[in-house]
């Protein structure tokens, strides 16, 4: 993430995420019912921007969203108080004993639904800010506290890079970019230039983990929930087949899906699985970006207060 304070406001850009590798145990009943992970999470250049604004005292929040592709964000009977980054908001006022009179605009560009954390990226941006916005000077480890109540993904969008999770992804362990865990993802060709296949379908996490539970991982997948998502959603199956078949890759679903993520280190591979991708009409979105990314200074024009 990376803020730019400013006055009466302030805005950040958040990383999309995805896994470079995806182990799923069965649930356990310390980890709240949920499954236990061994997982590496890394941060994409798919950026949601986030801005927060104080309002004026006792007048509440205030969300808008903005962006092509809001998935279910978009319905006219969606509550606001389901958005993630609003969770977050009020989570934050809870712990710091301030009032949430504060707006909250978001542009979102990471596909909603798609595995790709999207709602937990707006939900880390909300936290951070809040956390300059109000002065707060919480802690890193009060951060991660809150971020764990409010979703599993959420504590690993609030550091971005590259990290392994273990628990039920919430307990993290940063990978230094130049260490040798980092170097062994390179040589194996899990970081630099990616294409993400995404669609207008979304896949939720809690039905995805379901019928994990049934249909199990599929042999030598990156990601044990891929075969499931595959299951639930063959066009992302259809879509990594046309990448395998090109010799593009490694090549697997991102989270719970259905988005497909292909590392396409060379210009003409990138060429090529577009092509092949909307020849094949195996995906709705292809959005191009770099992993694992760090934290970006961009200096915003943040304009006063709503
Ligand atoms: C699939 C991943 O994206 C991989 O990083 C995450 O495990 C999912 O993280 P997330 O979207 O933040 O998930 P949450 O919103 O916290 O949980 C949604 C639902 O997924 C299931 N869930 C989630 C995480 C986990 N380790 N085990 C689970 O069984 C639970 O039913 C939970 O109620
Ligand atoms: N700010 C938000 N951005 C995206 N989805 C949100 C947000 N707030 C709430 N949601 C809801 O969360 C669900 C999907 O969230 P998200 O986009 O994080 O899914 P995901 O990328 O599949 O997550 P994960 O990779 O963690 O499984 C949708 O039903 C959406 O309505």
């Amino acid at each position: 993430m990376s803020p730019a304070a400013g006055r009466d406001g302030i805005a950040l850009y958040c990383p999309a995420k995805i896994n470079l590798r995806l182990r799923v145990g069965p649930t356990r009943a310390d980890l709240g019912g949920q499954h236990r992970l061994d997982t590496i999470y890394s941060a994409v250049g798919i950026w949601d921007r986030v801005e927060l604004r104080q309002r004026e005292p006792g007048s509440g929040f205030r969300l808008t969203l903005e962006g092509e592709h809001l998935g279910d964000l978009n319905r006219r009977d969606a509550d606001p108080r389901a958005n993630l980054a609003v969770k977050a908001l009020l989570a934050m006022a809870q712990a710091a004993g301030h009032q949430p009179d504060v707006s909250i605009h978001i542009v979102k560009r990471i596909p909603v639904g798609a595995g790709l954390a999207g709602g937990s990226a707006d939900a880390a941006g909300t936290m951070l800010g809040l956390n300059r916005l109000w002065n707060l000077g919480m802690p890193a480890t009060e951060l991660d506290r809150i971020a764990a109540q409010l979703g599993a993904d959420l504590p690993f969008c609030l550091h971005g890079g590259l990290s392994r999770g273990t628990g039920f992804g919430q307990i993290l362990q940063p990978l230094d970019l130049a260490g040798p865990q980092a170097q062994r993802l390179s040589r194996a060709g899990l970081t630099g230039h990616l294409l993400i296949g995404a669609y207008e379908d979304q896949l939720s996490t809690a039905q995805v983990y379901k019928a994990f539970d049934l249909i199990g991982p599929g042999p030598n997948d990156l990601n044990d929930l891929q075969e499931t998502a595959c299951t639930l959603h063959p066009r992302s199956r259809q879509a990594l087949d046309l990448a395998r078949r090109a010799g593009i890759g490694p090549a697997f679903v991102s989270g719970s899906g259905p988005s497909v993520v292909v590392m396409a280190p060379r210009p003409e591979q990138a060429v090529t699985l577009i092509r092949l991708w909307r020849e094949q009409n195996a995906v709705d979105r292809i959005i191009e970006a770099d992993s694992p990314v760090l934290p970006r200074i961009i200096p915003l024009r943040v304009t006063h207060g709503q």
